[in-house]
């Protein structure tokens, strides 16, 4: 009788992509050399395997006849699970849609709504969003035109004087301008209720790059924590698209609020990975990614990124 070879063993599982790599805040610095060692090689390695994160997911309402002129970008959708709905006005198809996704942060799984530049068609829904949300904070991380294209509508006042946004009235009451960015309080109005917003605009950040020098972004982040409402209201974070400046503003933000709270371990690849899972492309380019690193080792180096007065 021929005696059957044995089964071959069976094939290894595929490996499950990773979903977090840990660093420990002590090796952090070194991890940082090793990564950035042969021209980044390792940072490329890693930022690539976020490439297809949350890209299996719907984006339905985003695909609507109705809702397409609604979109700056044609390959910038908003995923249906995440995605931000405005109260609907009557039976009106598409009055719930706009191109912005809930992303986690710090503090909570809804810490932000994340939303594209505004087009003139879609500033008044913007600012319907922001109302309806309760958001006491936006910031915007593009600047309205760049290299002679449009990026974002003017979608707030040049000067006091007060403007409508659909049935919502937007005072701005101040401004206090930085080389990198300025921060206007803003008062807005519906019907019988006022209340304040803050408006944080970096711009000096060019679009699919990185701040000028890098740790400016640093700064940045902390004059907003010091000048945020410190509440659990969602913060409205938008750039032209809103994935590549904006994902980058939240890894680090994050972050820093983490170290501040005397985490053990940071894990940037894992923040990144879930913040892609709520919202395509956050932090697009390799270059972004290694820029919330390196603002990372400068805090950590103890260097003075103390924010204007
Ligand atoms: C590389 N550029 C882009 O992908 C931009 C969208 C985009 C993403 C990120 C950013 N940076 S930001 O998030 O930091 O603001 C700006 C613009 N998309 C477009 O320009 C797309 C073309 C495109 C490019 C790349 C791609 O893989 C698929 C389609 N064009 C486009 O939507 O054309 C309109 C505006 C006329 C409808």
């Amino acid at each position: 009788r021929t005696r059957q070879a044995p089964p071959a063993p069976a094939a290894p599982a595929p490996a499950a992509a990773r979903t977090s790599r840990p660093v420990r805040v002590a090796d952090f610095i070194d991890h940082y050399r090793l990564m950035s060692a042969d021209s980044d090689f390792r940072f490329s390695e890693e930022f690539e395997e976020l490439k297809h994160v949350g890209r299996e997911q719907p984006c339905s309402a985003a695909d609507l006849p109705v809702n397409r002129p609604k979109n700056r970008f044609t390959n910038i959708l908003p995923y249906d699970h995440s995605r931000y709905k405005l109260q609907p006005v009557d039976d009106e198809e598409g009055s719930d849609y706009i191109n912005a996704n809930y992303v986690p942060g710090h503090n909570s799984p809804r810490e932000f709504i994340v939303t594209q530049g505004p087009l003139h068609c879609t500033r008044d829904d913007f600012w319907r969003m922001c109302w309806e949300s309760g958001s006491r904070a936006i910031v915007m991380l593009t600047r309205c035109v760049e290299k002679g294209r449009e990026k974002c509508d003017r979608y707030w006042p040049y000067d006091t004087r007060p403007v409508y946004y659909g049935d919502i009235a937007v005072t701005a009451l101040n401004e206090s301008r930085y080389p990198d960015w300025t921060v206007t309080e803003l008062m807005l109005c519906r019907g019988a209720e006022q209340r304040v917003l803050k408006h944080f605009h970096f711009t000096t950040w060019p679009d699919f790059g990185v701040p000028d020098p890098p740790t400016t972004l640093a700064r940045f982040v902390r004059a907003f924590r010091e000048r945020c409402p410190a509440d659990a209201r969602p913060v409205v974070v938008h750039c032209s698209a809103g994935v590549g400046r904006s994902g980058t503003f939240i890894t680090l933000d994050t972050a820093l609020q983490q170290l501040a709270a005397h985490a053990d371990c940071l894990d940037v690849f894992g923040m990144v990975h879930a913040m892609r899972r709520e919202r395509v492309w956050m932090v697009q380019t390799e270059q972004q990614y290694i820029c919330i690193h390196q603002c990372l080792v400068a805090v950590l180096e103890g260097q003075d990124l103390a924010a204007p007065p």
